[in-house]
């Protein structure tokens, strides 16, 4: 009965969402989940299908999808939109090489009704290497300012020490539609 009664209490104060982690292979999104789930940086290998953690930050129950990004599996990446609440888009903000093809990826996806009105927050990652692009130039270059289904935002971070992945959290957490 008290187990019970616990968690009956702790489901009503929780809320759970589901939260989608895209972007080009190498960008970042395993080391951000794991870096939030365990709180350190784990050696990752590239992510071929996907890996699932339940992440909890304040009142939320985030279970959160990390998708491989390599070209050839990115057509799988429709098959997990549905239900999405927020969409993490990673991006190394290092390879200026590729950012045209990170830029063309998102607007496939964002572009899809299944996630209409979903938050989309742009992880501006691997602020510590040399040539990364900020935020502000993310923006710009990725013409968010023009988004009308989405609210968005563009953090800086740095996934191997977890430099703005509590922001993140707190953006997500704070732009939610309320229920
Ligand atoms: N310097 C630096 N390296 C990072 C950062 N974030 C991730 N990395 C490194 O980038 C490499 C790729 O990271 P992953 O997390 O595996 O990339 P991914 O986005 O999951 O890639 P796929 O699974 O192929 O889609 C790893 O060697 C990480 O240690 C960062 O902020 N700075
Ligand atoms: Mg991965």
């Amino acid at each position: 009965m008290g187990n019970l009664f616990s968690r009956v209490s702790f489901l009503s104060r929780h809320r759970e969402v589901r939260v989608l982690m895209l972007g080009l292979d190498n960008a970042g999104k395993t080391t951000i989940l794991y870096k939030l789930k365990m709180g350190k940086a784990e050696e990752t290998v590239p992510t071929v299908g996907f890996n699932v953690e339940t992440i909890r930050y304040r009142n939320l129950v985030m279970n959160t999808w990390d998708v491989g990004g390599q070209e050839r599996i990115r057509a799988l990446w429709r098959h997990y939109f549905s239900g999405t609440d927020a969409l993490i888009y990673v991006i190394d903000s290092a390879d200026t090489k590729r950012f045209d093809d990170a830029k063309k990826e998102l607007y496939k996806v964002i572009n899809d009704k299944e996630l209409t009105g979903c938050l989309l927050t742009v992880l501006a990652n691997k602020q510590d290497l040399d040539g990364a692009m900020k935020p502000k130039e993310v923006i710009t270059k990725l013409g968010l300012e023009g988004l009308q289904y989405h609210e968005w935002c563009v953090i800086p971070t740095i996934a191997i020490n977890g430099k703005g992945l509590t922001e993140m959290l707190s953006w997500i957490s704070s732009h939610l539609p309320k229920k």
